[in-house]
Protein backbone atom coordinates (compact mmCIF):
# COMPACT_ATOMS: atom_id res chain seq x y z
CA UNK A 1 0.00 0.00 0.00
CA UNK A 2 1.09 3.27 -0.83
CA UNK A 3 2.90 5.25 1.96
CA UNK A 4 0.80 8.22 1.38
CA UNK A 5 -2.81 8.08 3.32
CA UNK A 6 -3.89 11.03 1.56
CA UNK A 7 -2.43 13.40 -1.03
CA UNK A 8 -3.78 16.29 -2.46
CA UNK A 9 -2.60 18.39 -5.69
CA UNK A 10 -3.49 21.80 -6.43
CA UNK A 11 -6.96 20.97 -5.38
CA UNK A 12 -9.24 23.48 -5.48
CA UNK A 13 -13.10 23.86 -5.35
CA UNK A 14 -15.12 27.14 -6.62
CA UNK A 15 -18.85 27.48 -6.56
CA UNK A 16 -19.94 30.22 -9.04
CA UNK A 17 -16.85 33.21 -8.47
CA UNK A 18 -16.52 31.93 -5.01
CA UNK A 19 -12.96 29.64 -3.75
CA UNK A 20 -13.98 27.31 -1.34
CA UNK A 21 -10.61 25.73 -1.48
CA UNK A 22 -7.84 27.50 -3.23
CA UNK A 23 -5.50 25.30 -4.39
CA UNK A 24 -4.24 23.02 -1.72
CA UNK A 25 -1.74 21.26 -1.80
CA UNK A 26 -1.10 18.26 1.29
CA UNK A 27 0.69 14.92 2.02
CA UNK A 28 -0.68 12.73 5.13
CA UNK A 29 1.93 10.16 5.45
CA UNK A 30 0.30 6.51 6.32
CA UNK A 31 -0.05 6.51 10.37
CA UNK A 32 0.06 10.09 11.35
CA UNK A 33 -2.12 11.41 13.24
CA UNK A 34 -2.90 14.75 11.26
CA UNK A 35 -5.45 17.67 12.79
CA UNK A 36 -7.13 19.92 10.09
CA UNK A 37 -8.02 23.51 11.35
CA UNK A 38 -9.41 26.38 10.36
CA UNK A 39 -12.33 28.73 11.37
CA UNK A 40 -15.83 28.60 10.63
CA UNK A 41 -15.98 28.86 6.31
CA UNK A 42 -12.08 28.60 6.19
CA UNK A 43 -13.02 25.09 3.76
CA UNK A 44 -12.31 22.61 5.99
CA UNK A 45 -15.53 20.13 4.84
CA UNK A 46 -14.78 20.97 1.22
CA UNK A 47 -11.76 19.78 1.82
CA UNK A 48 -12.98 16.66 3.10
CA UNK A 49 -15.97 16.94 0.88
CA UNK A 50 -13.67 16.46 -2.04
CA UNK A 51 -11.04 13.76 -0.51
CA UNK A 52 -14.40 11.87 -0.06
CA UNK A 53 -15.58 12.08 -3.72
CA UNK A 54 -18.52 13.55 -2.46
CA UNK A 55 -18.12 16.48 -4.65
CA UNK A 56 -15.70 16.78 -7.61
CA UNK A 57 -12.58 19.45 -8.10
CA UNK A 58 -13.22 22.63 -9.99
CA UNK A 59 -8.98 22.02 -10.41
CA UNK A 60 -6.91 19.47 -8.94
CA UNK A 61 -6.52 15.69 -7.65
CA UNK A 62 -6.54 13.99 -4.56
CA UNK A 63 -5.98 10.32 -3.43
CA UNK A 64 -6.91 8.23 -0.95
CA UNK A 65 -3.67 5.85 -0.80
CA UNK A 66 -3.57 4.42 -4.10
CA UNK A 67 -7.32 5.44 -5.01
CA UNK A 68 -8.29 8.32 -7.14
CA UNK A 69 -10.58 10.54 -4.72
CA UNK A 70 -13.23 10.40 -7.14
CA UNK A 71 -13.37 7.21 -7.53
CA UNK A 72 -15.46 6.72 -4.12
CA UNK A 73 -16.57 3.27 -4.53
CA UNK A 74 -12.94 2.25 -4.42
CA UNK A 75 -11.28 4.93 -1.58
CA UNK A 76 -13.72 4.32 0.28
CA UNK A 77 -12.43 0.66 0.74
CA UNK A 78 -9.72 2.14 2.72
CA UNK A 79 -11.50 4.68 4.95
CA UNK A 80 -13.93 4.75 7.86
CA UNK A 81 -15.71 8.64 8.24
CA UNK A 82 -17.37 10.09 11.02
CA UNK A 83 -19.13 12.89 9.53
CA UNK A 84 -19.72 16.24 11.67
CA UNK A 85 -23.60 15.59 12.16
CA UNK A 86 -24.16 11.86 12.02
CA UNK A 87 -27.46 10.90 10.75
CA UNK A 88 -28.58 7.07 11.93
CA UNK A 89 -31.28 4.96 10.93
CA UNK A 90 -34.02 6.75 13.51
CA UNK A 91 -35.67 3.05 13.82
CA UNK A 92 -32.93 0.59 14.41
CA UNK A 93 -31.34 0.49 17.49
CA UNK A 94 -27.68 1.45 18.48
CA UNK A 95 -26.81 -2.79 18.36
CA UNK A 96 -28.63 -2.95 14.95
CA UNK A 97 -26.88 0.13 13.40
CA UNK A 98 -22.99 -0.98 14.72
CA UNK A 99 -23.73 -4.59 13.18
CA UNK A 100 -25.15 -2.69 9.59
CA UNK A 101 -22.07 -0.70 9.54
CA UNK A 102 -19.37 -3.74 10.08
CA UNK A 103 -21.36 -4.88 6.82
CA UNK A 104 -20.00 -1.77 4.44
CA UNK A 105 -16.39 -1.38 5.74
CA UNK A 106 -13.29 -3.49 5.64
CA UNK A 107 -13.57 -5.51 8.68
CA UNK A 108 -13.92 -5.48 11.99
CA UNK A 109 -12.31 -5.72 15.01
CA UNK A 110 -15.65 -7.51 17.36
CA UNK A 111 -13.97 -7.34 20.59
CA UNK A 112 -12.63 -4.14 20.80
CA UNK A 113 -15.97 -2.76 19.08
CA UNK A 114 -17.91 -4.14 22.28
CA UNK A 115 -15.17 -3.13 24.70
CA UNK A 116 -15.53 0.40 22.84
CA UNK A 117 -19.34 0.31 23.57
CA UNK A 118 -18.15 -0.17 27.25
CA UNK A 119 -15.75 2.57 27.20
CA UNK A 120 -18.01 5.03 25.64
CA UNK A 121 -20.96 4.36 28.23
CA UNK A 122 -23.57 3.83 24.95
CA UNK A 123 -26.73 2.22 25.68
CA UNK A 124 -27.02 0.32 22.18
CA UNK A 125 -30.59 -1.24 23.42
CA UNK A 126 -32.14 1.75 22.63
CA UNK A 127 -33.37 3.40 19.10
CA UNK A 128 -31.65 5.87 17.00
CA UNK A 129 -34.55 8.39 17.32
CA UNK A 130 -34.30 8.26 21.43
CA UNK A 131 -30.09 9.17 20.93
CA UNK A 132 -29.10 12.65 22.02
CA UNK A 133 -26.39 13.94 19.83
CA UNK A 134 -23.52 12.70 21.53
CA UNK A 135 -25.17 9.33 21.45
CA UNK A 136 -25.55 9.21 17.68
CA UNK A 137 -22.15 10.45 17.47
CA UNK A 138 -20.51 8.38 19.91
CA UNK A 139 -22.58 5.80 17.96
CA UNK A 140 -20.25 6.57 14.63
CA UNK A 141 -16.96 7.09 16.32
CA UNK A 142 -17.05 3.89 17.81
CA UNK A 143 -18.19 2.09 14.29
CA UNK A 144 -15.30 3.67 12.76
CA UNK A 145 -12.77 3.22 15.61
CA UNK A 146 -13.97 -0.56 15.44
CA UNK A 147 -13.16 -0.59 11.51
CA UNK A 148 -9.39 -1.98 10.26
CA UNK A 149 -9.57 0.95 7.62
CA UNK A 150 -6.05 1.93 7.27
CA UNK A 151 -7.75 6.17 7.63
CA UNK A 152 -9.90 7.52 9.80
CA UNK A 153 -11.24 10.92 9.05
CA UNK A 154 -12.85 12.43 11.66
CA UNK A 155 -15.25 16.17 10.72
CA UNK A 156 -15.71 17.78 14.18
CA UNK A 157 -16.07 14.45 15.87
CA UNK A 158 -16.13 15.23 19.54
CA UNK A 159 -18.41 18.64 19.51
CA UNK A 160 -21.48 16.61 21.29
CA UNK A 161 -19.21 14.68 23.55
CA UNK A 162 -18.74 15.60 27.31
CA UNK A 163 -15.15 15.48 28.87
CA UNK A 164 -15.31 12.54 29.80
CA UNK A 165 -15.75 10.91 26.49
CA UNK A 166 -13.68 13.47 25.13
CA UNK A 167 -11.08 11.48 26.84
CA UNK A 168 -12.17 8.32 25.76
CA UNK A 169 -11.86 9.62 22.47
CA UNK A 170 -8.46 10.86 23.02
CA UNK A 171 -7.69 7.31 24.18
CA UNK A 172 -8.98 5.46 21.01
CA UNK A 173 -6.85 8.08 18.80
CA UNK A 174 -3.79 6.86 20.30
CA UNK A 175 -4.80 3.23 19.97
CA UNK A 176 -5.53 3.95 16.21
CA UNK A 177 -2.15 5.14 16.26
CA UNK A 178 -0.73 2.30 17.62
CA UNK A 179 -2.13 0.09 16.03
CA UNK A 180 -0.77 1.83 12.53
CA UNK A 181 -4.18 3.61 11.34
CA UNK A 182 -3.71 7.06 10.06
CA UNK A 183 -6.23 9.30 11.65
CA UNK A 184 -7.30 13.01 9.50
CA UNK A 185 -8.56 15.28 12.24
CA UNK A 186 -10.49 17.97 11.49
CA UNK A 187 -11.48 20.25 14.77
CA UNK A 188 -12.36 23.26 16.63
CA UNK A 189 -10.85 21.64 19.76
CA UNK A 190 -7.54 22.77 19.89
CA UNK A 191 -6.57 21.40 23.24
CA UNK A 192 -7.97 18.15 21.37
CA UNK A 193 -5.43 18.70 18.12
CA UNK A 194 -3.02 19.33 20.33
CA UNK A 195 -2.71 16.52 22.47
CA UNK A 196 -3.10 13.90 20.04
CA UNK A 197 -2.39 14.89 16.60
CA UNK A 198 1.27 14.46 15.01
CA UNK A 199 1.14 17.54 12.75
CA UNK A 200 -1.32 20.14 11.97
CA UNK A 201 -2.47 22.19 8.86
CA UNK A 202 -4.29 25.77 9.46
CA UNK A 203 -6.93 26.48 6.73
CA UNK A 204 -8.02 30.16 6.60
CA UNK A 205 -10.10 31.22 3.42
CA UNK A 206 -9.59 28.45 1.50
CA UNK A 207 -5.59 28.68 1.51
CA UNK A 208 -3.10 26.81 3.83
CA UNK A 209 -1.54 28.87 5.65
CA UNK A 210 0.68 26.74 7.70
CA UNK A 211 1.72 22.98 7.91
CA UNK A 212 3.85 21.40 10.97
CA UNK A 213 4.37 20.12 14.00
CA UNK A 214 2.88 21.36 16.73
CA UNK A 215 6.78 22.15 18.04
CA UNK A 216 7.41 23.71 14.67
CA UNK A 217 4.28 25.97 15.09
CA UNK A 218 4.88 27.06 18.77
CA UNK A 219 8.42 27.87 17.06
CA UNK A 220 7.09 30.20 14.94
CA UNK A 221 5.21 32.28 17.49
CA UNK A 222 5.49 34.10 20.46
CA UNK A 223 6.86 32.29 24.02
CA UNK A 224 6.20 34.74 27.28
CA UNK A 225 9.50 35.27 28.94
CA UNK A 226 9.65 36.47 32.54
CA UNK A 227 12.83 36.83 34.37
CA UNK A 228 13.43 38.32 37.50
CA UNK A 229 17.02 39.82 38.91
CA UNK A 230 18.65 41.53 41.47
CA UNK A 231 20.62 44.81 40.43
CA UNK A 232 20.53 46.41 37.46
CA UNK A 233 18.41 45.27 34.43
CA UNK A 234 19.87 43.36 31.49
CA UNK A 235 20.86 46.19 29.08
CA UNK A 236 20.20 46.10 25.45
CA UNK A 237 17.52 43.93 25.75
CA UNK A 238 14.78 45.27 23.56
CA UNK A 239 17.74 44.94 20.49
CA UNK A 240 17.99 41.49 20.82
CA UNK A 241 17.01 39.89 17.41
CA UNK A 242 13.31 38.04 18.46
CA UNK A 243 12.49 40.02 21.27
CA UNK A 244 9.67 42.37 21.41
CA UNK A 245 7.42 44.38 24.24
CA UNK A 246 9.83 44.38 27.04
CA UNK A 247 7.75 45.09 30.04
CA UNK A 248 8.43 46.28 33.66
CA UNK A 249 6.56 44.09 35.35
CA UNK A 250 7.41 44.97 38.96
CA UNK A 251 10.68 46.15 40.21
CA UNK A 252 13.29 43.53 39.47
CA UNK A 253 11.18 41.61 37.06
CA UNK A 254 10.87 41.95 33.69
CA UNK A 255 8.71 40.40 30.78
CA UNK A 256 8.85 40.15 27.22
CA UNK A 257 8.07 38.54 23.93
CA UNK A 258 10.46 35.84 22.29
CA UNK A 259 10.02 34.49 18.82
CA UNK A 260 12.60 31.87 17.41
CA UNK A 261 15.59 30.27 19.33
CA UNK A 262 16.32 31.73 22.68
CA UNK A 263 19.90 31.93 22.71
CA UNK A 264 20.30 35.47 21.63
CA UNK A 265 18.36 36.67 24.96
CA UNK A 266 19.68 34.20 26.98
CA UNK A 267 22.94 35.95 26.30
CA UNK A 268 21.83 39.21 26.84
CA UNK A 269 20.57 38.13 30.41
CA UNK A 270 23.39 36.64 31.45
CA UNK A 271 24.74 40.30 32.24
CA UNK A 272 22.17 40.81 34.45
CA UNK A 273 21.94 38.87 38.01
CA UNK A 274 19.03 36.82 36.93
CA UNK A 275 17.37 34.96 40.42
CA UNK A 276 14.50 33.22 38.08
CA UNK A 277 13.19 32.83 34.46
CA UNK A 278 10.33 31.07 33.17
CA UNK A 279 9.53 30.84 29.76
CA UNK A 280 5.34 30.15 28.58
CA UNK A 281 5.57 28.89 25.22
CA UNK A 282 2.30 29.80 23.52
CA UNK A 283 -0.32 26.50 22.92
CA UNK A 284 -2.45 25.78 19.50
CA UNK A 285 -5.23 27.87 20.93
CA UNK A 286 -2.79 31.21 20.83
CA UNK A 287 -0.89 30.16 17.89
CA UNK A 288 -4.42 29.73 16.25
CA UNK A 289 -5.88 33.18 17.42
CA UNK A 290 -2.89 34.63 15.71
CA UNK A 291 -3.63 33.32 12.26
CA UNK A 292 -7.38 33.68 12.86
CA UNK A 293 -7.02 37.14 14.12
CA UNK A 294 -4.93 38.23 10.84
CA UNK A 295 -7.78 36.15 8.48
CA UNK A 296 -10.99 38.38 10.12
CA UNK A 297 -11.31 40.59 7.28
CA UNK A 298 -10.14 38.22 4.06
CA UNK A 299 -14.00 36.58 4.39
N1 LIG B 1 -22.49 24.18 -2.05
C1 LIG B 1 -21.96 25.37 -1.80
N2 LIG B 1 -22.30 26.45 -2.53
C2 LIG B 1 -21.76 27.67 -2.28
N3 LIG B 1 -20.85 27.92 -1.31
C3 LIG B 1 -20.47 26.89 -0.55
C4 LIG B 1 -21.00 25.57 -0.75
N4 LIG B 1 -20.42 24.74 0.16
C5 LIG B 1 -19.59 25.53 0.90
N5 LIG B 1 -19.62 26.80 0.48
C6 LIG B 1 -18.84 27.92 1.03
O1 LIG B 1 -17.48 27.57 1.04
C7 LIG B 1 -16.84 28.09 2.21
C8 LIG B 1 -16.15 26.97 2.94
O2 LIG B 1 -17.15 26.14 3.55
P1 LIG B 1 -16.79 24.87 4.42
O3 LIG B 1 -18.09 24.25 4.84
O4 LIG B 1 -15.81 24.03 3.70
O5 LIG B 1 -16.07 25.54 5.68
P2 LIG B 1 -15.59 24.88 7.04
O6 LIG B 1 -14.17 25.26 7.22
O7 LIG B 1 -15.93 23.45 7.07
O8 LIG B 1 -16.47 25.66 8.11
P3 LIG B 1 -17.16 25.16 9.50
O9 LIG B 1 -16.06 25.10 10.50
O10 LIG B 1 -18.12 26.26 9.79
O11 LIG B 1 -17.80 23.84 9.24
C9 LIG B 1 -17.94 28.76 3.04
O12 LIG B 1 -17.86 30.16 2.83
C10 LIG B 1 -19.22 28.19 2.49
O13 LIG B 1 -20.27 29.13 2.58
Amino acid sequence: MNDLALRAINLTKRYGRFTALDDLCLEVPAGEVFGFLGPNGAGKSTTIRLLLGQVRPTAGRAWVFDSDAADAARAHRSLAYVPADVALWPQLTGAEILRLLACTGPGVDLAYRDELVQRFALDTSRPARAYSTGNRQKVALVAAFATRAPLLVLDEPTSGLDPLMEREFRIAVAEARDRGQTVFLSSHQLAEVEAVCDRVAILRAGRLVEIATIEQLRGLHRAEVTVSYVGAPPPGLELVPGVDTVEQVSPGRLRFSLIGPPAPALRALAAAEVTALAIREPNLEEIFLDYYGAAKSTR
